[in-house]
């Protein structure tokens, strides 16, 4: 097959055209709008000089796509030379694609499209016909060679191209023959699958790298130094090439193709032969070759799931949710007909043009089967490989910058709102519905119960309330809940605005202060002094030192060897007990002695009703332990992404300002802020809200099944585990309206039932959520009416190996005192 002939895209505006079936890719460019957008910042402040700017779209197509990508890149450049008030530089556009792309197409779009600009910016020098600051040209050829003269680019982007190959791959036997279908003795199938033989995977593993090599070495001699690339393609998450994420739309087209094969509609041997020129690589490749190349360095590589039938593809996603028959048809229709714009040239020179709508009919009706075969009896979703499942995906997104609730995200919008999985040998059930929630978590059925795990109890201990079986918490929480009255509550207001106040002084001298690492500290010492009154800096010290080793063994392989983390947190458990043992046992001295002033948690716990103690000294310092875990880390990562949200909403920061220095106002005769101050933040309870929601700080609530059931239609079997995905629930646009924007007054209106779940809901409930809501509103206080603040670094990425999602960053501000 010659590529460069067959590798354009359906043309013109007819039904089966590109143009009116190029969503996906469009969503692609959106998807990457923020990637480019940071890449061009970069660009324009290493360069404050710049008057001309080299731009290239490489395998720009044609259709409503082909000036979309420039558009946004002309859009970002004029404001951020607005934000740096500077001039607009000339911009030197060049679209490229191979020589049969229809031009025609992209320049009969030109005019309109310099109408748009001049209309839009008519103040920054752009004028009609491209005029005097934006030039747009087209360079015919294939990337995988040079295109420009050297050192002429300073931006290269390319969308859903680079996954296109330079040629068909064949074997090395084959290297010279580099023009014609290549023989693979992939029999029955059209790219790499399950059955194919191991030297076809190779030969296009290899293809992919040779071609990309070129791509890179072409494009570092057209770049000038410091120049900018970025470039999304489909690929792969999964080191296996043949898994269902990379292969399924070629496997089932090689189905159809199949299907005529047997009626002999077509040549059972051209299918045989023919290969497709596509590959989608994983990151471990993209990243090998990179580095041989030697040229670039990665800034960002980020992996996000595809949505074939066009719906968008980012956060706001939540469309593929397949149900009935008739549903599961027409999505197959969608996506045949998105695969169809781009493959249907490649395809006509080997089968025909004459079964090509038969192909495409046979094809859409396969495509909606396979949804439809995965919606019935149990859960769609995968079971991975035997024995580990899909384990390593999950280990990778754990270790990915998107977090490890990226792994459901992406199968939430891939299998809709309950799906299975199989992790670490046991199957997994991800529920991500209000009514779901409200079945699971509130338990009228008796047939959920939070799994014990012997691993997190040895860490924990055997009567910490969240390892107890389901009879020993009743009565374990029954007596922790009096704990937390409004008394204790009102104290914690008090001694945490001490702490806060206290901790805020000298922050403007400090130049950076990473706001997580300072807030886990604040919010340890305050769990210490509520719980123990613990204040001695050097005993605080190594308590939340230990805490942290049992924390990180909580996510680790339960083995107890000496140099394993899980080790390690077994030992600093111990240190933590012996810790906590010394002060029951100085306190029942000074209690002995009537020389005994603590108003903490402790001191309750140490009282006795009728001589019968309310809990074993087990059980208390299980719990204490329990509680410092339960409440410090949440509550410091929640009130850091409060604090992001509200940097990124300039109109809610000045309405809570209005509100906060109202009370600062009122309260000026008071040191600190007491229980009844916080009744007058209307505003700022809802935002406190609002951050949870969009948070989501404990992502899903997991419990095991005891009974086999039946959930959102389909069986649930007893032993499995069902995850209530609480982040789904809050990021749903059937239940908040513009789930991803950042707004307050949302909680004016009552909610969803069972749609807010920040704490959880039902018998476990979180039991501090009166604590964590005070905590949240005393520093939103504090921190806004004494500071302002600019962020350091805006690395949206999550930290890896933390039981709450937590910027990794850290969310590094400056700040400066508000006058
Ligand atoms: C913003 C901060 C906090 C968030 C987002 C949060 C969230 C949660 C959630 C979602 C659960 C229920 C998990 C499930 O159902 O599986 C929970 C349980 C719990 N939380 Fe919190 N929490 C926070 C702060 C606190 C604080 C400050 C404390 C203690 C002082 C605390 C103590 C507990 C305890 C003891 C449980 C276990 C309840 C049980 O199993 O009966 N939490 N928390």
């Amino acid at each position: 097959m010659e590529v460069m002939r067959v590798l354009h895209m359906n043309k013109g505006n007819g039904e089966t055209s590109y143009a009116k079936n190029s969503t996906v890719q469009s969503n692609i460019i959106s998807l990457g709008r923020r990637v480019m957008d940071e890449a061009l910042k970069k660009l324009m402040m290493r360069n404050s000089e710049i008057s001309s700017i080299g731009i290239a779209d490489l395998g720009c197509s044609s259709g409503p796509n082909s000036l979309l990508s420039i558009s946004n890149i002309i859009d970002t450049i004029h404001n951020l030379c607005a934000d740096l008030e500077r001039p607009v530089p000339e911009l030197r556009v060049s679209l490229n694609d191979l020589p049969s792309n229809d031009f025609n197409y992209i320049f009969a779009s030109l005019p309109e499209f310099y109408d748009r600009i001049n209309n839009n910016k008519e103040s920054l020098g752009f004028c009609r016909g491209g005029g005097e600051s934006c030039f747009v040209s087209a360079v015919a050829g294939s990337f995988y060679g040079r295109l420009f003269p050297r050192r002429s680019l300073h931006f290269v982007h390319s969308s859903s191209s680079l996954h296109w190959l330079s040629q068909v791959p064949c074997r090395e036997a084959e290297k010279e023959d580099r023009a014609i279908t290549a023989d693979l003795d992939n029999m029955g199938k059209i790219y790499i699958s399950k059955t194919s033989p191991k030297s076809a995977h190779k030969a296009y593993a290899l293809q992919f790298q040779t071609d990309f090599l070129v791509f890179l070495r072409s494009r570092s001699e057209e770049l000038v130094p410091g120049g900018r690339m970025v470039l999304s393609f489909l690929g792969r998450s999964s080191l296996d090439p043949t898994t269902e994420e990379s292969c399924y739309q070629w496997e089932l087209l090689a189905q159809a193709l199949m299907s005529m094969a047997k009626e002999g509609i077509i040549e059972e041997e051209k299918i045989d032969a023919f290969n497709a020129p596509y590959y989608a690589a994983s990151s471990e490749e993209l990243k090998m070759v990179i580095e041989k190349e030697g040229s670039f360095s990665i800034d960002r590589l980020e992996i996000s799931p595809v949505d074939w039938e066009g719906g968008s593809i980012s956060e706001e996603s939540y469309d593929l949710v397949v149900r009935s028959k008739p549903e599961a048809l027409a999505s197959g229709r969608r996506v045949a007909n998105t695969i169809r714009a781009v493959i249907e040239p490649m395809l006509e020179p080997t089968f025909g043009e004459n079964v090509m709508d038969e192909l495409f009919e046979r094809y859409a009706k396969i495509v909606g089967e396979y949804f439809y075969k995965s919606t019935v009896d149990v859960p769609p979703g995968s079971d991975g490989f035997p024995v580990i499942g899909e384990t390593l995906q999950f280990m990778l997104s754990v270790n990915s910058g998107k977090g490890f609730y990226e792994f459901v995200r992406s199968r939430r919008i891939r299998y809709g709102s309950c799906f299975r999985t199989s992790l670490f040998g046991e199957t997994h059930v991800f529920l991500s519905t209000t009514d779901s929630a409200r079945a699971v978590l509130n338990n009228e059925s008796g047939m959920f119960t939070k799994r014990y795990i012997k691993s997190i109890g040895e860490l924990l201990g055997d009567r910490s309330l969240l390892c107890a079986s389901q009879h020993h918490h009743k009565i374990l929480r029954s007596r922790l809940i009096n704990l937390f009255s409004k008394r204790s509550t009102a104290l914690m207001v008090r001694q945490f605005d001490e702490l806060v106040v206290d901790a805020l002084s000298g922050w403007e001298h400090r130049g950076t202060v990473v706001l997580l690492t300072d807030l886990l500290q604040i919010t340890f010492k305050a769990m210490c002094k509520m719980l123990i009154s613990l204040e001695d800096e050097e005993e605080l010290g190594s308590m939340q030192k230990d805490v942290g080793f049992v924390c990180e063994a909580m996510l680790a392989f339960p083995l107890n060897l000496p140099w394993t983390r899980f080790h390690k947190g077994i030992m600093a458990r111990g240190r933590v007990m012996e810790m906590l043992e010394k002060i029951i046992r100085e306190r029942r001295n000074e209690i002995n002695s009537q020389n005994n002033h603590h108003e903490d948690f402790l001191q309750q716990l140490l009282a006795v009703d009728n001589d019968t103690p309310k809990l074993t000294d087990a059980e208390i310092t299980d719990n204490i332990l329990t509680m410092i875990i339960a409440g410090q880390d949440t509550t410091a990562s929640a009130l850091t992404w409060m604090i992001k949200y509200l940097g990124e909403n300039q109109k809610v920061l000045d309405i809570l300002i209005e509100e906060q220095s109202q009370l600062t106002n009122k309260a000026s005769n008071k040191p600190f802020l007491e229980l009844e101050d916080l009744s007058e933040m209307p505003y700022a309870s809802k935002m406190v809200k609002e951050s949870l929601r969009m948070a989501s700080v404990v992502p899903w609530f997991p419990r095991l099944v005891l009974q086999d059931c039946e959930m959102e239609g389909y069986k649930i079997k007893k032993g499995w585990n069902i995850n209530i995905d609480a982040r789904s629930i809050h990021l749903d646009p059937t239940v908040y309206n513009e789930p991803h924007k950042f707004n307050p007054l949302r909680f004016e209106e009552e909610a969803k039932a069972n749609s807010f779940l920040a704490f959880g809901m039902g018998g476990r409930t979180c039991l501090g959520l009166g604590m964590a809501k005070a905590m949240m509103l005393v520093f939103l206080h504090r921190f806004i009416t004494t500071y302002r603040w600019e962020v350091v670094d805006g690395d949206p990425s999550i930290e890896k190996w933390t039981l709450f999602s937590r910027l990794k960053s850290g969310y590094p501000i400056r700040v400066s005192r508000r006058l």
